[in-house]
């Protein structure tokens, strides 16, 4: 795929907490992935500052000398926007920004920015548009708070009062329509996946960017959009998929993030039904990430939050052609070995026990390992058809290997 290349980058800065519950080498992890998701959505990042702190500054978020430390870069190279890894209040939000006199966005914000960005269907748009008025309302008693302290108080409390409520009410209004607009479409979609018939259900489900629509589309022989950037895929796409002489339905979903919005998941709830109403979830994992462990435990996290966490699961360690373990010298005795050391072997064997066999290791890019993925998903599938459809067996002879 051609990476776009016709964006004016806006320079970008990111803003990280060192926390008790967040060491450096973590906040700087979080920071990466921030890194990737601004790049993602336009801007070019000159720099990251991070902070150690037990508590965020209630009124700034970073203490006020650090924040004269970041005005001062900003003014200096011209910085046009701030990016904090972490939800910030509306009243941090304003303080920081009249500080710094440039765009100030948190985590939430920028995936937001994103999804808009990218949403290609009238559903996704939908979805979207909710999500940013339920990331808005609560915002909005906040801006609203703030205008009425400037004003005064005594006196003023009126008007406001009446302002506030006015807008809380049209954007109530709108997202009561937008909640309405989702059902009528979700109703339809229902009865478009009951019309699917008989078939197994297969989900892809996985962390952003692992391969999902890649895989998808060697698998489909289809043509679905797929890019190295977050969030290339926001619409659930179905395709009828024969391995063996074995038919069954294959989706592929949004890609799951850490620290994803509330708003986010509540709002693609539906384009998660897919997820929830599949037989089958294949999990895949981009094994060359070094963070993919951490991956794999957001991913089951969103997972039991929407109830599917005792699916079956296969799970798909895609990437192989890419992964790099570092290397001890035979002679430096004082490296101690870390799974960051492991081989792709030894991963293998790690994962084929935890799991019981049911993992698999491959390039979707290469098709490496391919025969042995189609024959795993073609033996969960045939398990799953046979119990639900015991006299419906015509549909295999036997498996013959293709290609
Ligand atoms: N090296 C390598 N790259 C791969 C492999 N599979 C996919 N990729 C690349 O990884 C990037 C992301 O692939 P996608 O298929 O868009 O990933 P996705 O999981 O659908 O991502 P979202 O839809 O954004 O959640 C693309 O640049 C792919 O070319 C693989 O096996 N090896
Ligand atoms: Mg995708």
């Amino acid at each position: 795929m051609i990476e776009q290349t016709d964006i004016s980058y806006e320079k970008t800065v990111l803003i990280g907490l060192v926390t008790q519950y967040q060491d450096e080498e973590k906040a700087q992890e979080y920071l990466d992935e921030l890194e990737f998701l601004a790049f993602t959505a336009g801007g070019e990042v000159l720099k990251r500052f991070t902070q150690k702190l037990d508590v965020p500054n209630p009124k700034t978020f970073i203490g006020t000398g650090k924040l004269e430390e970041v005005k001062n870069y900003v003014e200096e190279h011209g910085v046009g926007v701030v990016i904090f890894d972490d939800e910030l209040s509306p009243s941090q939000q304003k303080n920081i920004q009249r500080e710094l006199d440039c765009k100030v966005l948190d985590r939430t914000n920028l995936i937001l920015d994103i999804f808009a960005q990218r949403a290609q269907t009238s559903y996704a748009r939908t979805q979207v548009e909710l999500a940013q008025y339920q990331y808005l309302l609560p915002r909005l008693a906040g801006m609203w708070t703030h205008l009425e302290r400037q004003r005064g108080g005594i006196g003023m409390r009126g008007p406001g009062e009446t302002e506030i409520e006015t807008d809380r009410r049209i954007v109530r209004d709108r997202i009561a329509l937008l909640k309405d607009k989702l059902k009528k479409i979700d109703r339809q979609m229902d009865v478009q996946r009951g019309n699917r018939g008989s078939l197994v259900r297969v989900a892809l489900v996985g962390y952003t960017n692992v391969g999902k629509s890649t895989l998808m589309n060697v698998i489909s022989k289809s043509d679905v959009f797929a890019e190295n950037k977050l969030f290339a895929t926001l619409d659930t796409t179905v395709r009828k998929v024969v391995i063996g002489n074995l038919p069954f339905l294959l989706t592929d979903t949004v890609g799951f993030i850490r620290k994803l919005p509330t708003q986010l998941v509540e709002s693609f709830k539906s384009t998660l039904d897919e997820v929830r109403e599949a037989d089958l979830l294949l999990h895949v994992v981009d094994i060359s990430h070094p963070s993919f462990e951490h991956h794999i435990d957001s991913v089951n996290k969103i997972l039991e939050e929407i109830g599917s966490a005792d699916k079956p699961i296969i799970m798909v360690f895609n990437k192989i052609d890419a992964y790099e373990a570092e290397e001890i010298e035979e002679d430096d005795l004082m490296t101690e070995k870390t799974k960051a050391h492991y081989t792709l072997e030894e991963w293998r064997q790690t994962w084929m026990a935890k799991l019981n066999g049911d993992a698999i290791f491959i390039s979707a890019l290469n098709k490496e390992n391919f025969n042995e993925f189609r024959k795993l998903v073609y033996d969960k599938v045939k398990e799953i058809h046979t119990t639900r459809f015991p006299y419906n067996s015509f549909l295999y002879d036997e498996y013959t290997e293709e290609d």
